[in-house]
């Protein structure tokens, strides 16, 4: 581990200091694109603006001999197109034990450095492994003339990944995030699951039997059955793991991409656990993120209420019967944090809660 006073010097000559606090930019959605498609590559321009952060990937949905052709679509989209202020540019490279993340990073960055705000590093098993991609990006920044530096984000998809949450979100300043991988973690854990990621309806909690006739219990009888959470553990685990470190976690993928009403769902439990955002596999779930990860008009006029019944931010109120203090006085300015720094970037969000 470096020394805390080391912890934020450059790993390279000439690469740039790294960053002293993550860049807080919204980030609802991670909209994923294989960069290797015409049709999706086609479709970048009109998402600008549209989704918060655009992912070009290279990884897993690229088959190995569109690799190349997806790093170079890439470079080419980035070199191309304008991304805003409002709209982030990432990648998810290839694993670091496959023959193909080195070309990554070195092509990308000494290439489009400058347009590049994350880079996504999947099957992260430890923070070896984030220090290994620290140091190359710095090399590699100082390489290509980088003037800012590249943030990294880390998926969650192994056991051992998982119990080495903590040190992988603290390993670097670069660290911007942590997003969960559900269907390699699955596989990686032995579970017996065949998703990408959302529930299933074999993970339940089933009521007790009612009594029968006979004063015994009715095994056969009508029981309501509760499906359950199989994320719940992981997700609020790396929430914390994320929170203690100051970077932000996300859901990562709902592949039943028809079923909107249950990815709706899944990701409203993670934006109450705490996740800024998950990631989109299809249009259609742009606006499904847009909608949950913002906090809606009704929660920002009680948190406002909140805040102004208690200007110094301490003491006890009665607000429509219930209790205020200072640790929901918290909770109400983590809502209105988030709607003014959504409202800087989308104007119908502002009016909406200038009108809640
Ligand atoms: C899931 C898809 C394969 C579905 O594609 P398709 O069958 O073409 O859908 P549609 O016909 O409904 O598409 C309508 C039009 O929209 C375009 N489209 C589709 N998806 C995207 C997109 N992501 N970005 C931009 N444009 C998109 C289609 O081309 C159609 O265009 P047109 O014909 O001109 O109207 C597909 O959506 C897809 O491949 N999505 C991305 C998948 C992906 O990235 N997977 C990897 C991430 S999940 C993962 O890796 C697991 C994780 O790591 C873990 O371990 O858990
Ligand atoms: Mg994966």
């Amino acid at each position: 581990m470096r020394s805390a006073k080391d912890f934020f010097a450059p790993l390279a000559v000439g690469a740039p200091a790294p960053a002293r606090e993550v860049p807080a930019r919204p980030s609802r959605m991670i909209h994923f694109f294989d960069p290797s498609n015409p049709k999706m590559a086609a479709k970048v321009p009109d998402m600008v603006g549209v989704a918060d952060v655009l992912l070009g990937n290279l990884e897993d949905a690229v088959v190995a001999d569109k690799k190349e052709a997806a790093r170079e679509g890439l470079v080419q989209i980035a070199k191309d197109v304008d991304f805003g202020e409002h709209t982030q540019l990432w990648t998810r490279v290839n694993a670091l034990d496959s023959p193909w993340v080195l070309d990554d990073l070195t092509t990308l960055v000494t290439q489009i450095g400058d347009k590049l705000d994350v880079v996504m590093v999947p099957k992260v098993q430890g923070p070896e492994d984030i220090h290994y991609v620290d140091r190359l990006l710095a090399q590699l920044e100082a390489k290509g003339g980088v003037q800012r530096p590249i943030m990294v984000h880390a998926i969650l998809e192994t056991a051992r990944g998982m119990a080495n949450v903590e040190a992988i979100a603290g390993a670097s300043p670069r660290m911007q995030g942590i997003s969960l991988g559900p269907a390699d973690l699955a596989a990686d854990r032995r579970m017996k699951t065949t998703r990408v990621g959302g529930g299933h309806p074999g993970y339940l909690v089933r009521q007790d039997p009612s009594k029968g006739a006979d004063g015994t219990p009715d095994y056969q009888g009508q029981r309501t059955v509760f499906q359950q959470d199989l994320w719940h553990y992981t997700i609020a685990r790396m929430v914390d793991a994320c929170a203690m470190h100051g970077i932000f976690p996300f859901y990562g993928p709902f592949g039943d991409i028809k079923d909107v009403v249950a990815c709706e769902d899944q990701f409203r439990n993670a934006f109450l656990l705490g996740c800024v955002g998950a990631w989109s596999l299809h249009p259609v779930q742009i606006d499904i993120a847009k909608k949950v990860f913002s906090p809606s008009a009704e929660d920002v006029a009680h948190a406002r209420e909140v805040r102004d019944a208690m200007p110094s931010g301490g003491g006890a109120v009665m607000i429509d019967g219930k209790m205020e203090d200072d640790a929901s006085y918290k909770q109400c300015m983590v809502i209105l944090e988030l709607a003014e720094r959504l409202s800087a970037n989308d104007p119908e969000l502002a009016k909406l809660y200038a009108e809640a």
